[in-house]
């Protein structure tokens, strides 16, 4: 039996041998995981904070159709080039990564040269993806710069597909009479600087034609903001009017306002911190691991092997996952309740919790719209965030910012509690404190829109001098 998170026995048919049909299903497993993988009701407790989709008519979400899958094997991935019908995997191999050749969808590139990194070396030819709404005005001073979190992308707002591996992150943010509204703001999401989205990360061809894999640089948030400072130079843009984001975006939005004094207006930093914590470096190690001890990551140079770390990833994706959600919501959504047609407490080939359901299903679905070798790049960048690092220390870094800053905690997050915004604004010269109220934890600045968008547009009302 594979144990629940073991990174041996990913199912042999995800790649299959030569010769294979790759179209065949998985033994055990179903097509369309969404309507027949999780076949329970489960209740969310808070109607009305769900995205539209999730919450039924009753209030509930309804998970119907019968479809055991043994316990602890992530969602079987799609194979190489077969997306899933209407689930806007894009990417012509199947492996979560945006590739020159893949449908552009809404994607532009700016060519930023060599980046000097941080810590050593240079990244040569970087190239960043990046997305733009509306337009810019003639003093060129309208412009918003989106941040977005770990696994986020370019693609803020907007469908999935044509290019696109996910729907919008901030679906509600950005468009007419929303809080972002195109017809004043010009907006620029990037990919960040490792992703696989297309910016350049470890899945890109270095120099010498072949991917970069385990030869990728350590890079920092501040080499990632370096990479973004380009591009808007690129678009001759010099200043932000404002620039947000929650999470890892919150890193690099609050970097911005500290190594761009004089180019950053507005700040709103989401979920974040000023430096990472003891305890979130903790989980990211776990998860870190998680993706190096899967055998078919082979120290980073999978991508010509035709196997890729599903496993570990997915194993990482759960483990982040249960910090980004709070105990209250799992408990109040699944309970002890097994996952219908499946039970948890039979001996030898046990079904699941639904609990355990949902995180499979997680796993799965990140393995198939991310990069293993991203998922560790971004990782270890933001394990390396600390603003006050050779600034003379926390308090002197944030005195040099002259932004107005918006610095908004979500009140059950465990992950980036409360009490590091408070710290954060603090010492921020210039700044106002918002809290999201929600029953989803750190997700909560990705979930809970509504008041998202209205602390972002009373930010972006106050006037600056
Ligand atoms: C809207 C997007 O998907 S954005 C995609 C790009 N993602 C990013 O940029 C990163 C940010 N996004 C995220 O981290 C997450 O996707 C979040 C925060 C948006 C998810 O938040 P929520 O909307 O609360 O989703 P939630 O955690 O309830 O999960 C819902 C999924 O679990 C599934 N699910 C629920 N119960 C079960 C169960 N018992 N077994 C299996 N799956 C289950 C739902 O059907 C749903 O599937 P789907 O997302 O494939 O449609
Ligand atoms: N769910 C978010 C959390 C990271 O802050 C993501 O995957 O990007």
């Amino acid at each position: 039996m594979t144990s629940p998170g073991s990174l041996v026995g990913n199912p042999p048919s995800r790649w299959g041998a030569p010769g294979e049909d790759l179209a065949a299903p998985v033994p055990g497993a179903c097509k369309r995981e969404h309507e027949e993988w999780y076949p329970m009701t489960v209740t969310h407790r808070k109607q009305g904070t769900r995205r539209p989709g999730h919450v039924g008519a009753a209030g509930g979400v309804q998970h119907t159709g019968v479809a055991p899958f043994p316990s602890g094997r992530a969602t079987p991935a799609p194979a190489p080039g077969h997306g899933r019908p209407g689930d806007g995997r894009v990417d012509q191999r199947g492996d979560g990564v945006w590739r020159d050749g893949d449908p552009v969808g809404r994607r532009r590139f700016a060519d930023v040269g060599d980046i000097e990194l941080e810590r050593g070396g240079v990244l040569p030819g970087v190239r960043i993806a990046y997305e733009t709404w509306g337009t810019l005005n003639e003093a060129r001073d309208n412009v918003i710069l989106v941040e977005h979190a770990l696994t986020g992308d370019s693609h803020v707002v907007g469908e999935a597909g044509d290019g696109h591996a996910s729907p919008g992150w901030w679906n509600s943010l950005i468009g007419p009479g929303r809080p972002v509204d195109p017809g004043q703001w010009f907006v620029v999401a990037a990919n960040v600087l490792g992703g696989c989205q297309g910016s350049t990360g470890p899945a890109s061809t270095a120099p010498d034609g072949r991917p970069w894999g385990s030869r990728f640089p350590y890079v920092t948030v501040r080499d990632q903001v370096k990479a973004e400072h380009r591009v808007l130079a690129d678009l001759g843009i010099d200043r932000l009017a404002a620039v947000v984001g929650g999470s890892m975006g919150g890193m690099r939005a609050l970097e911005w306002a500290v190594s761009r004094p004089d180019a950053v207006e507005r700040c709103i930093v989401l979920a974040s911190t000023a430096y990472a914590t003891a305890d979130q470096i903790a989980w990211c190690q776990s998860q870190l691991l998680a993706i190096r001890h899967d055998p078919d990551f082979s120290g980073g140079d999978y991508y010509a092997s035709g196997r890729r770390p599903d496993a570990g990833l997915g194993l990482a994706r759960r483990i982040a996952h249960i910090t980004y959600r709070t105990e209250a919501e799992l408990g109040q959504r699944f309970g002890r309740e097994p996952q219908l047609g499946e039970d948890p407490l039979q001996a030898g080939e046990r079904g699941r919790f639904a609990v355990e359901s949902y995180l499979d299903h997680h796993a799965g679905k990140l393995a198939r719209r991310f990069d293993a070798n991203s998922y560790i790049v971004l990782t270890e960048a933001m394990n390396s965030h600390d603003v006050g690092r050779d600034r003379g220390g926390l308090r002197a870094a944030l005195a040099r910012v002259t932004a107005d800053c918006t610095v908004v905690s979500v009140d059950t997050d465990r992950l980036y509690p409360p009490r590091l915004s408070d710290e954060l604004h603090a010492a921020l010269p210039a700044s106002e404190r918002e809290h999201i109220v929600s029953d989803f934890g750190h997700d909560g600045f990705l979930i809970e829109e509504d008041q998202v968008g209205r602390i972002v547009r009373e930010a972006l009302g106050r006037p600056r001098g």
